[in-house]
């Protein structure tokens, strides 16, 4: 699975998902036969030409990430010191928003750059998604720029929109104290082909989702129980849409703090979150397991981050 990469949820007016959630049910989702099923979503690079400088790239925009063009480009760090001020929830998001428009059954969109269209639509409309996007352009054209005056990169390599939001999530994650760059951003596959057109985000689930449609638009799309909770738990970053609200209660260290607030009820978490504790055996005893050892749960998220995120 990828955090990223999946079809249903439909955010209507109302910031609900019930269209989604009723078209699912209409199509018999049953969560109990779904969950059986093997986990496998496939990454296919777009252009497997660059796979030999592939890991080159990435440590590229690696270095591009930390420390932005002090003075004129922020990073992740600003003397040594994680960089708050950079959107680092927003990061992760828009990670999530440009894979999360993926249909597994029709082989369409999923983490393929196309978010940058979708910003004047909701629910990326969310300010530290844009924030967060125009970064990232900055970040790539840096990368880009570094990439064409290297002799060790062939001439006309470049980094895909795609690439950069989906090694970014996993960045911020790293530099908020989350699983080991060896372990989320290192295994994440690169060449990804940029969409030229917005994907469907009115598929995008929101928080107000019931249970029976979560877990049908997860598992529908090639995702365990499992991986649905650890994916939730990048809830442990951020902020709400006031952008005063933490959801945990350090929004900028990524910890296993979440697990504990969803068991708690937490009410600054989302129905979504809360969800998580209380439906299904299996995903309880995820949410059990994360909370009880950081260390499981670091590796769960960092598995269902880095394998698949196919795109397009
Ligand atoms: C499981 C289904 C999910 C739902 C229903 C959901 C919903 C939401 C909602 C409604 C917000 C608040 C947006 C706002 O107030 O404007 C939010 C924030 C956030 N989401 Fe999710 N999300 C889900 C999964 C994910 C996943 C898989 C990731 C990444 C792997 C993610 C990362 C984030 C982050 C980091 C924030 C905080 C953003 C910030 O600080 O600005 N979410 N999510």
């Amino acid at each position: 699975g990828c955090p990223f990469g999946f079809s249903g949820g439909l955010e209507d007016a109302e910031g609900g998902v019930q269209g989604a959630g009723r078209r699912l049910q209409q199509a018999g989702c049953n969560i109990n036969t779904l969950a059986q099923q093997a986990v496998t979503n496939p990454f296919v690079p777009a252009n497997p030409a660059q796979g030999q400088v592939d890991n080159y790239i990435k440590e590229v925009a690696w270095k591009v990430f930390q420390t932005g063009y002090p003075g004129f480009v922020p990073g992740l760090y600003k003397n040594g010191v994680l960089n708050t001020k950079v959107p680092l929830g927003g990061l992760l998001r828009l990670s999530f928003h440009d894979a999360g428009p993926f249909n597994k059954a029709a082989g369409k969109g999923g983490a393929n750059g196309s978010l940058r269209f979708e910003l004047g639509v909701r629910p990326n409309t969310n300010k530290n998604i844009i924030d967060a996007a125009g970064l990232c352009d900055r970040w790539r054209t840096m990368i880009n720029n570094a990439l064409a005056a290297d002799p060790k990169v062939p001439k006309g390599v470049q980094i895909s929109y795609a690439d950069v939001y989906q090694l970014i999530g996993a960045a911020v994650v790293v530099a908020a104290g989350g699983p080991t760059k060896a372990q989320i951003y290192d295994p994440l596959p690169i060449g990804r082909r940029d969409a030229t057109v917005a994907d469907n985000v009115a598929q995008m689930p929101g928080g107000g989702i019931s249970w029976d449609n979560l877990a049908c638009l997860f598992l529908t799309n090639g995702y365990s129980l499992e991986e649905l909770v650890a994916l939730s738990g990048a809830h442990e970053l951020g902020f709400r849409q006031d952008r005063t609200t933490p959801m945990t209660a350090n929004p900028n260290s990524f910890t296993n703090e979440y697990f504990t607030a969803v068991i708690n009820g937490n009410r600054n978490l989302f129905n979504s979150d809360r969800v998580l504790w209380g439906n299904h055996a299996r995903s309880d005893a995820a949410v059990q397991s994360f909370a009880n050892n950081k260390g499981v749960f670091f590796s769960a998220f960092a598995k269902a981050s880095c394998s698949g995120c196919g795109a397009s």
